[in-house]
């Protein structure tokens, strides 16, 4: 893609992105560029991906035909402030943060603004992320077309409207966090039989990586293929039956309804 693009934070999710495009090709070193604070972590990444640093971050903004902000949302008013006069008009701003709307960002950069609001998840570090986006009026299809490739370069991507983009980070941007948590349990458990702790994680990594590429792949009911699983008078219907005398699936519906709930809370206006 012969698109210049600007990353101003150079932490987990930025790491990721830049990785997806180098590593697919999509975009060659030199039409990349990221600025952060830290010129130490600037000059480790430019030495694995050869592309552009700075601690500028109105350099990167003059820069970019594709501006993502990779950084905390409660930095995003100091960033938009600092870089708002070197916004491009033909410049699509994406933001990757929780909290931070459409709405949000044309207040603070003008309501001609091309704007693309995004929720990716870190397992695109390992390309295998799950990003939803969503993109205000200015943006056209080209455009938006441009940037769902950058994230198809780190995983899946979903077009979804503004409206649900709330309740995404609970499904799958936040979620890797409480699947690592359940990872740890179940590897805990086979520790607790003796299984070494190494050859415990890659069990239970593998079968939760299993077990996802099935739902994935079949089509099928989750339901059913947890039936698939349960042996009548086996070992797995002993385990689900004691999850569900421990609220399994309530404890993670309830989650679900945390994570939303202080997502709509950080909504800045
Ligand atoms: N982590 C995750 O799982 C996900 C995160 N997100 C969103 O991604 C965004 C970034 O998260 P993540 O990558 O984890 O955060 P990180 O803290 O890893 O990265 C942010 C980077 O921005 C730097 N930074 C801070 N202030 C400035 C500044 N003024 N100018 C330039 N760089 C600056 C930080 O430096 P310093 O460390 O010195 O502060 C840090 O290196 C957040 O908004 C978050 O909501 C979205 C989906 C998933
Ligand atoms: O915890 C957070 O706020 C960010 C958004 C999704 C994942 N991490």
């Amino acid at each position: 893609m012969n698109k210049k693009v600007g990353i101003i934070g150079c932490g987990n999710m930025a790491s990721a992105i830049i990785g997806g495009i180098i590593q697919s090709k999509l975009i060659s070193p030199e039409n990349v560029i990221v600025s952060d604070r830290d010129y130490a972590k600037l000059e480790l990444i430019s030495k694995k991906y050869g592309i552009k640093i700075t601690k500028d971050n109105t350099e990167v903004a003059n820069f970019s035909d594709i501006l993502i902000l990779a950084v905390k949302p409660y930095i995003h008013d100091v960033i938009l402030e600092e870089i708002k006069n070197n916004v491009k008009s033909d410049t699509v701003v994406v933001t990757i943060a929780a909290g931070i709307d459409i709405n949000y960002i044309e207040t603070k950069l003008g309501q001609t603004v091309k704007v693309i609001r995004t929720m990716p998840n870190t397992p695109a570090l390992v390309r295998q992320g799950m990003s939803a986006l969503c993109a205000n009026k200015n943006v056209t299809d080209k455009e938006l077309e441009n940037v769902v490739k950058i994230f198809e370069s780190f995983g899946k991507v979903e077009i979804i409207d503004e409206k649900l983009m709330d309740f995404i980070p609970a499904i799958s941007g936040s979620s890797p966090a409480y699947v690592f948590m359940f990872i740890e349990a179940l590897a805990d458990g086979g520790v607790v039989s003796g299984i070494p702790r190494d050859k415990a994680y890659k069990m239970a990594a593998q079968a939760v990586l299993g077990a996802a590429q099935m739902v994935l792949e079949t089509g099928k009911h989750p339901g059913e293929l947890k039936d698939m699983v349960c042996t009548p008078g086996g070992t797995t219907i002993e385990a689900v039956s004691s999850l569900e005398r421990n609220n399994f699936r309530g404890a993670v519906i309830e989650a679900v309804k945390a994570c939303n709930d202080k997502a709509v809370s950080m909504l800045k206006k």
